[in-house]
This record gives C-alpha cells, sequence and structure tokens, in this order.
C-alpha cells in the first residue's frame, strides 16, 4: 500500500496519535519537521495551524493537504510521525519503507529566513529554555517592542510553544530579525560551550554513563503518574509553575523564586551544609517540581553545571532490604554503568560540586531523619536509609548537591541544622489555576466553563491552589459541570467526585443505576480500600502482587484506574501498584474504615487520638494495633517515625469525618448497616469535640492586666477541618461554645484558602468578638474572601506577609464596614496599591468607632495618601496609623498633615521610610502643634535634613503631651544630631 493510500486508510488511528492526548505538541512537532523538509509552505502552515481553531480540525486539515500534495510528501510525513510518536508505530504506520527517518537539512548558505525554516526542529529545541533572553535580545537590537512579548509569552504555551511563536513573530519581521535572533543562539550555545571547557573535560566513559543516566532519567520524567490510568500528558503540556518561597526571609530575593533558584545559592542560611529542602503539604506538587527539574536537566535545559543527576524516590527505597555501598546505590537503584564502574565513581568522588542527588518525599521513608549514625567511607556498607542520612548531612560525599522534598511534619530540627536553605512550595497561585484548568483542556470553551464554575464556588476555587485537587477538578470536569447546585465544598466532595468519575468511565451509568455508583462497585472500593488501610497503617505506599491478594484485588479492581503501575522498581522482577497519589490511598483507607464492618471498634477513636499524640510527640503504635495481630508482630517499631506519618492519618481523618457527615451517609445506605454508620459518625463527633476541649483547656491563663489570648497548635487547624468535612453546623457550634479566649494567633501556621473557608465554618459560631491573627501565611484573596462569614465575630485582624491584592481588600471592606464589633486591621508585607485606598477611605468616613489601620510595606504613593486623607478628614475615632514602608512622599505628608492636624483621637503616626523629606516634615509640624491627642510619630528613614527637623522642634514648644518623635537615619550630621538632641528630649535619633 503506498504512503498516500495509507493516510486514507489510517486517517483515525493518525488523527487520534495526533490529537488524542489533548495537547497541540505533536500535531506542531509534525508541522515542524514538515516546514524544515520544504514539504510544507509557509503558506500551508498557517491554513492548518489557526489559532483558536478545534486541534482535531487543524490535524484533518494537515491530513488532506498531505494527501492532495501526493504521495513523497505522505511518505515523509510518516517519517515526521515517527520521529514524534516513535511509540505508536505499532499502529500500522511502521509498515511502510519509505518512512526513512528525516534528517534536518544542512545548514545551507540561505537567508537567515530560510534558516529559521530548515533548521526549525533544532532551533525550537534550543530557544525553549532561553525564551526571556531573546526577546530582551530582539527589543535590544530593535526588532521587537515590549508588545511583542505577550503573543510569545502567553502563560497557556508550553516553553516549545512559545518558541515557536517567538519564531513565527521573528519571520513576520523580516530578514534582520531573522538573523538577530539566530545571532543570539548561536552566542548562546557558544557561552555555553566554552564555559563546560572551562570546566572541565570529563573522562569518555563518564560522558557515556551521562547519555545512559540522562536518557533514563528524561524516559522516567516525560510524563505524569497521576494520568497514568486514565490517559496520556505529557509533563511538558501540563506543568504550571507552583508558588516557591524561601522559608527564611531574605533581602537578595526579588520577585518570586524560579526552578533554578532552589539549586542555586541564593537563600542561602548555612554555608557549610549542601541539602536543601523543599516542603510542602500533601498533593502541593513537590514529585511534580522534582520530575520538571530532572527532566529540564536530562534535555540539557536546565542545572546544566551538574554533570550527573541521580534521582532517588524514598517510597521506592523503602522496600530496598539490603546494606549497600553508596556506589551500589546509585548504579543499582538509578542507572547501571556499562563499563569502567570504578572509574565513574572514583570521578564521581573527585568532583563532587558536579554532582546533583535528589530525595523525594523524605516523610515516606520508613525512618525518621537522624544523625546519630557516622558514616563517612563511601565503600562501606550499610542499611540505605543510614546511607541517605549520612549523605543529607554530608558525612559521605560531602559537597554534592542535595534537593530533597518533604512533607512539614517530618522535617525535625536534626535535619534542619544540615539545611543550606529551606524552600516552601505553596501549590497553585490563582494565575496557576487558570493556566493549569487550560493546559488541562484543549478545548478552550470547556477551560473557559470550567474556570467560570471554579469562580461560582469560592470554596473549591480555594482547594484548587493545591495542585493535587486543580488536577481532580479539572479531570471531573463533566461532573463539575453537570452538578448545579450540588457543586463540591470540601475535600471528600471533590474525592467522591473522583471516585464516581473512574467508576462511571468503566461502567457507563447505565448499568450501575439500578443500584448507584457506589453499591454497584462496593467489592471493588473495599478491596482496595483494605490495601489502602492496612498500607497507611504501616507506611507502606507500593504494593507487590502478594499485598494485593491478601486484599483480594482483582485484576477488574486494578483496571478501575485508581492504582498505577510503579516505575522503576528495577529490583523487583514482579509487577509493584501504587496508588494514583498518597491522597487517593488515604481516601480508600477512609472508605474502608467507614464501610468495613471488620475494622477495630476503635479505629476511629484512635484515629482521632494520634493528633494528641503527635503534638506531645508519642509514639502512634495505637493505631497500629487497629490491625490483625500478625501484622502488628511484623511491625518494625519506630516511635520518632509515628510522628512523621501522621500526616496521612490525619488526611484519612480528615475524609472519615466527610465521608460520615450526614449529607453523605444516604451514599451508604445499601452498602452496609446504617446503624453502624450512624455509630461511626457519633464517634467521630465526639472524638472532634473532644480534641477541641482538649485544645481550650490547654490554653495557659492570661498574665494578670493581658488578655487572653490562644496560639493554635497544629492539630487546632486539622481538627477545624475535619468539623468542616462534616458540614454540620451543630458540631460547629458545640465545638465553639466553651472557647473564651480575645485573641486567636494562628501565626506561621500554613494556613490557606482552603484553611480559611474552614475557620470560617467554625469561628463564626464563637460567643465573644476575637482578634484573629494570620501574620505569615498563604491567605491571598480567595481565602480573604472565604474569611468572611466569621467577620462579625473579628475585633482585629492581623494579615501581615499573606499576598493579599487591591481585589481581596475590596471585598474584605465591603464586608467589614457592615461588621460592628471590627475595629482593626493590619496589613503590612501585602500587595496593596493606591488602587486599594478608596476601600479604606471609605471605611473611615462610615464607622466613627474603626480604631487602627495598619498598612505599612505595601506600594501606597502620594495618589494613595491622598484618598486616605479624604476619609481622614471625616473620621473621629482613628487612633493608630501606620505606613511604614510606602511611597508617599512629600505631596501624600502635605495631604495626611491638613487631614489629621486637627485630629483629637490619633495617638500614633508612622511614616518611617516614605521619602516625606523636610518639605513633608513642614507640614507634619502641622499635627503637632494642633492636634490634642498624637502622641509618638514615627519619621526615621525619611531625607529630612536640619531645616524640617527645626520646624518640628519649633511646633514641639507648643506642645506638651506630645511623647516622642522619632527620626533614626535622616539626612543629618552627627553634630546637629547632638545638639538638636539637646535642645530637644523628645526627638529620638
Ligand atoms: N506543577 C504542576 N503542574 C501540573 N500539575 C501538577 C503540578 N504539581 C502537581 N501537579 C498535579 O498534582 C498531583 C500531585 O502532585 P505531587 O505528587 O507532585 O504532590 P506532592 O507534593 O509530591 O504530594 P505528596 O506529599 O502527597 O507526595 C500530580 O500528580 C499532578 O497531577
Amino acid at each position: 500500500m503506498s504512503a498516500q493510500e495509507l493516510v486514507l486508510k489510517k486517517r483515525t488511528d493518525i488523527l487520534d496519535a495526533l490529537c488524542s492526548s489533548g495537547s497541540a505538541e505533536h500535531l506542531e512537532r509534525v508541522l515542524d519537521v514538515l516546514l524544515a523538509q520544504g514539504e510544507l509552505t509557509w503558506e500551508d502552515y498557517q491554513n492548518v495551524q489557526v489559532p483558536g481553531r478545534a486541534l482535531y480540525t487543524n490535524a484533518r486539515q494537515l491530513l488532506d493537504l498531505v494527501y492532495a500534495k501526493g504521495v513523497d510528501t505522505c511518505g515523509i510525513f510518516f517519517a515526521a510521525l515517527k520521529q514524534v510518536l516513535p511509540e505508536v508505530q505499532g499502529a500500522g504506520f511502521s509498515s511502510l519503507s519509505s518512512c526513512s527517518n528525516v534528517e534536518e537539512k544542512e545548514e545551507t548558505h540561505g537567508t537567515s529566513a530560510q534558516t529559521l525554516l530548515t533548521q526549525r526542529p533544532s532551533l525550537i529545541y534550543k530557544l525553549q529554555d532561553c525564551i526571556d533572553g531573546a526577546l530582551k535580545a530582539l527589543v535590544q537590537s530593535g526588532h521587537f517592542t515590549s508588545a511583542d512579548f505577550d503573543p510569545v509569552q502567553l502563560p497557556i504555551y508550553t516553553p516549545t510553544q512559545q518558541a515557536r511563536r517567538l519564531l513565527d513573530l521573528v519571520r513576520s519581521k523580516g530578514e534582520s530579525a531573522a538573523a538577530a535572533v539566530l545571532q543570539y543562539i548561536h552566542q548562546k550555545q557558544e557561552a555555553g560551550s566554552s564555559l563546560n571547557e572551562e570546566k572541565l573535560t570529563p573522562p569518555k566513559e563518564v560522558l557515556k554513563y551521562q547519555k545512559k543516566l540522562s536518557s533514563s532519567v528524561c524516559a522516567q520524567s516525560c510524563f505524569l503518574s497521576t494520568y497514568g490510568g486514565t490517559s496520556h500528558m505529557s509533563l511538558d503540556d501540563i506543568y504550571t509553575e507552583g508558588q516557591l518561597e524561601l522559608a527564611h526571609e531574605c533581602v537578595d530575593v526579588q520577585g518570586p523564586l524560579g526552578l533554578e533558584d532552589i539549586v542555586g545559592t541564593v537563600g542561602t542560611v548555612n554555608e557549610e551544609a549542601d541539602t536543601v529542602l523543599v516542603c510542602g503539604e500533601a498533593g502541593s506538587g513537590k514529585s511534580t517540581l522534582l520530575q520538571r527539574l530532572h527532566l529540564l536537566w536530562a534535555r540539557g535545559a536546565a542545572l546544566q553545571y551538574y554533570l550527573l543527576l541521580f534521582p532517588f524516590s524514598c517510597r521506592r527505597l523503602n522496600s530496598e532490604q539490603r546494606e549497600l555501598s553508596v556506589q551500589e546505590l546509585l548504579f543499582q537503584h538509578c542507572c547501571w554503568p556499562d563499563r569502567e564502574q570504578e572509574e565513574i565513581f572514583q570521578f564521581i568522588l573527585d568532583h563532587p560540586h558536579l554532582i546533583l542527588f535528589t530525595f523525594d518525599g523524605l516523610d515516606e521513608l520508613k525512618q525518621s531523619f537522624s544523625d546519630e549514625h557516622r558514616l563517612c567511607c563511601p565503600t562501606q556498607r550499610a542499611p540505605v536509609h543510614i546511607l541517605l542520612f549520612n549523605l543529607i548531612q554530608g558525612s559521605l560525599l560531602k559537597g554534592v548537591r542535595k534537593v530533597v522534598t518533604s512533607r512539614p511534619e517530618a522535617v525535625g530540627p536534626v535535619l534542619k541544622k544540615h539545611l543550606c536553605k529551606e524552600v516552601l512550595l505553596k501549590g497553585f497561585s490563582p494565575n496557576g489555576i487558570d493556566c493549569f484548568v487550560r493546559k488541562h483542556h484543549s478545548d478552550p470553551t470547556v477551560a473557559v466553563k470550567v474556570l467560570e464554575s471554579l469562580q461560582a464556588n469560592t470554596a473549591l476555587l480555594g482547594l484548587c491552589h493545591s495542585p493535587v485537587l486543580c488536577w481532580i477538578v479539572s479531570q471531573c470536569h463533566k461532573e463539575l459541570l453537570g452538578c448545579g447546585e450540588g457543586s463540591p465544598q470540601t475535600i471528600t466532595d471533590v474525592y467522591l467526585m473522583i471516585l464516581q468519575h473512574f467508576f462511571q468511565r468503566q461502567s457507563p451509568p447505565k448499568s450501575t443505576v439500578r443500584l448507584g455508583w457506589q453499591q454497584g462497585h462496593l467489592e471493588t472500593i473495599l478491596h482496595l480500600g483494605q490495601l489502602a488501610f492496612e498500607g497507611i497503617s504501616t507506611t507502606c505506599y507500593i504494593f507487590s502482587g502478594a499485598d494485593l491478594e491478601k486484599c483480594d484485588v482483582t485484576e477488574k479492581d486494578i483496571c478501575m484506574g485508581f492504582l498505577t503501575q510503579s516505575k522503576d522498581m528495577s529490583s523487583s522482577h514482579s509487577k509493584c501498584y501504587e496508588f494514583l497519589h498518597v491522597t487517593m490511598q488515604c481516601f480508600f483507607a477512609a472508605l474502608y474504615i467507614v464501610l468495613s464492618s471488620h475494622t477495630d471498634r476503635y479505629a476511629i477513636p484512635k484515629l482521632f487520638e494520634l493528633q494528641e499524640l503527635r503534638d506531645t510527640g508519642v509514639s502512634s503504635m495505637c493505631f497500629r494495633s487497629c490491625l490483625p495481630s500478625t501484622d502488628q508482630e511484623e511491625q518494625i517499631v519506630d516511635s520518632e517515625h509515628a510522628v512523621a506519618e501522621t500526616p496521612n492519618l490525619q488526611i484519612t481523618a480528615t475524609f472519615v469525618s466527610g465521608l460520615l457527615s450526614q449529607r453523605h451517609q444516604s451514599l451508604w445506605l445499601h452498602c452496609c448497616s446504617t446503624a453502624m454508620v450512624e455509630k461511626k459518625a457519633r464517634q467521630v463527633a465526639r472524638c472532634l469535640s473532644k480534641g477541641m476541649q482538649k485544645h481550650f483547656k490547654s490554653i495557659p491563663q492570661p498574665v494578670q492586666g493581658e488578655k487572653k489570648s490562644m496560639h493554635a497548635m497544629p492539630g487546632f487547624v486539622w481538627l477545624i477541618k475535619c468539623i468542616y468535612e462534616m458540614q454540620e453546623s451543630r458540631i460547629a457550634k458545640e465545638a465553639m461554645s466553651k472557647l473564651q479566649v480575645d485573641h486567636l494567633k494562628l501565626t506561621y501556621c500554613n494556613i490557606g484558602p482552603v484553611e480559611c473557608t474552614a475557620l470560617a465554618y467554625v469561628l463564626q459560631h464563637l460567643r465573644n468578638a476575637v482578634g484573629i491573627q494570620l501574620d505569615n501565611n498563604s491567605v491571598g484573596d480567595v481565602g480573604v474572601e472565604q474569611l468572611l462569614p466569621c467577620m462579625h465575630i473579628c475585633k482585629s485582624l492581623y494579615l501581615r506577609n499573606n499576598n493579599i491584592t487591591d481585589e481581596g481588600i475590596h471585598k474584605l471592606i465591603a464586608k467589614v464596614i457592615q461588621c460592628d464589633n471590627f475595629q482593626k486591621i493590619a496589613l503590612f508585607n501585602n500587595k496593596l496599591t493606591d488602587a486599594c485606598t478608596q476601600h479604606f477611605s471609605h471605611l473611615l468616613k462610615t464607622r466613627q468607632d474603626f480604631l487602627s489601620l495598619r498598612l505599612g510595606n505595601n506600594n501606597i504613593t502620594e495618589e494613595g495618601a491622598k484618598q486616605l486623607a479624604e476619609g481622614l478628614k471625616s473620621n473621629h475615632s482613628l487612633k493608630h496609623l501606620g505606613l511604614w514602608g510606602n511611597k508617599i512622599g512629600d505631596v501624600g505628608a502635605e495631604a495626611l498633615a491638613s487631614a489629621l492636624e486637627n485630629s483629637d483621637t490619633l495617638l500614633w503616626l508612622s511614616l518611617v521610610g516614605n521619602g516625606v523629606g523636610s518639605e513633608g516634615a513642614y507640614a507634619l509640624a502641622n499635627i503637632i502643634r494642633n492636634s490634642t491627642s498624637l502622641e509618638e510619630l514615627w519619621l526615621t528613614e525619611n531625607c529630612i535634613t536640619r531645616a524640617g527637623v527645626e520646624c518640628l522642634i519649633e511646633a514641639l514648644e507648643h506642645n506638651t503631651h506630645m511623647k516622642s518623635v522619632w527620626l533614626r537615619n535622616n539626612d543629618l550630621s552627627l553634630e546637629e544630631v547632638k545638639e538638636m538632641a539637646q535642645r530637644e528630649s523628645r526627638l529620638t535619633f
């Protein structure tokens, strides 16, 4: 059969191969090859690749076109297809002898525009990791303006798509632009290779090993495992930047951290250490982030300083029973050298700074980190966890860079002292959610609908900051868009949605309608549930055939898609499985606890008691005792580890609460006895109430004269989340009825939008108004919106350092303006601009009992200050106004001064670091002269000269109630400071 006939005959298969992933990448790569080969003209290309048109339509257009061009073009088309999608050759396309490989054409001496076409595939490859640089170079050379950045850098584009758009735009700008971009790429290559040459030339065997290692790393990191059972999704197509922050404050860091910054020196706090920790909650994307780093390294697109990268998964290391040397660990667990093992290992020992190790999921290791057992000799054998701990500490292979990921709970002080820095991964930003959903759905109209439904349900939007939940929500878009009123509110709702989605995918609704989807699949739920439950109780996340058999897991159960085959279990010959994600394992464990009549009747109380144990640091062996006794005997007891493993048990407990909530109880009507479910639900409610009461009892009595304040222990937020999952206001009310505090402190508690939803749900039932302090969390605008339902019981709100923008403030003020209790707000270190000041101005005008407004370290300028002044003019209650670290300048200071000069309430005013200058100081002197209330004025770091201070001194002469004026770091000489301090003791220099 000729290639042309095959294009017709295999049309459906070809279309599926090109388009079924939902991503345009495969089609675009085929187009690149055909353009480079001269088989398509530029006009052809534009007729096929119509932006915004459905992917399948573009692909059909291409097939029509190559068919019309005849047998030769069809032959080259198949060769291109083979190059782009080698794995689909089994579909019968390879029967063609003409499908030879397509080689990129030799560089000719044609025009630069021609080179852009003939070298297109390799230029795209080279450009993908330096788009920014190329755009800047084109602006500098005058070929591009900054307006050209947007169409290239649309966030929905993958790096290769950005590279294509850049080349297409360059082409439209003519020959000279084409020459400029080629020159940039050439220089970049030269710089890269000369840098490498300067470093060293590794021996040939090492280079061969590097090639083998990088192709194995590349193969392992191309696809995402969550899509394993459902669809094919390449990491390139779906990867979305997560929010990365340094755990420690660092002045050098401007803007967000990039991927390479994780490994780089930025934010180093301990120069001696070589280990970087990436910390994040379950499903925040730690494994995916490492996978991205691995892929970029393997492709030569990032971390090129490191010659060898060895990726390890702690989950897989758990299965290693043997004692190994470091050499065996590297070669047996990552990549086996075909030759010259010793030479390669010696190279590693001699050049540790060129080597990078990554250890994913330290929290999943059966043993918790300890630095007691020292090992320095790289040839000495030891249990794998001892090797790992010594590598992390640097007693083995000092100088090798290590990146370790973990959930926060597993990171204790012993590990911290061996870290060079700690990076926090905080899931997706609101833009990230948008970008992920658009990437997930190739059909833009579906993406828009999903995003609209998220905007309409902010509790769900909050949940989507967690990438794993964003994945589920995107995966279940049909269920989501079809569910109208009952749209998911809780994490349990979201996991029930994916459960139903997977079951219905296997057996369409018709066959289960009679029974209900959960009843129709009860056996599968119980089999997988038991597997999950036993795994969670024993820190086991990879299951052998024997494990599956023990829980009666059948082939049919596996086909449902919740389990995926473990990658890279090279040491075992039989297939091993794991759950798509560990949170999915927790969910099945919870289903088992709820539905099985075989679990210990104390399973639920024991599960909930764990938190107490964790807060006190005691072993959690009690939960293991829920297992049959033979299993218990097999368990290795490790008291410290129990503390590290509790996060998964906590997640399980959260799901148990959700599954037993009244609104879901009807789901289990025909699956098990109603009496049993009701009994279990009562147990949960009792545990939650007991847990809360214990927490409250632990609050120390206030020192005389101070308000009663509660600093939440980690368990508090978790208990609140469990109560939220139950969605029963009676339980929330009861839990809060006994809490009597004035101030709730939840600083550094990892509070994001999801936690805000739960907090508001529970706190709204407090009897007395409280101060709520949420400084240094990740509340964001979505979190602020989630907090609104409890604002009526809030006296004062502290949200320092929480990524809040004007949008969040707009919604917050609209609500609190109606809340009689609300009197104070502190918002230092957020992302506020002048756009928020009109809302504060409105608040000040409307509320004549408002006491304190602190907006330090934002981006408020003179315009904002003028707006605030408008509100201040008609306010007669404000006592504290803090605007330090903004940019109001002298004009802003004048506006504020004129609004405040006759104030009889303001006690404290801070304008530190605002560029107020002497002009501003003259104006502010009027407040000192006329206000009957002001006691403290802060003007540190304001470029004020002697003339300005003279004016303040003169004003102070008429004022006896003023206590101090702070003037440190202004434009004054030492002599001036000395002299003026003597004249006026209330000035502080
Ligand atoms: N940056 C990302 N881009 C696209 N999808 C992501 C990203 N991060 C995570 N996901 C999605 O969320 C799922 C869970 O992420 P991942 O396994 O990386 O989380 P984790 O923090 O390692 O979780 P755990 O601590 O529970 O092991 C991924 O399988 C993927 O579907």
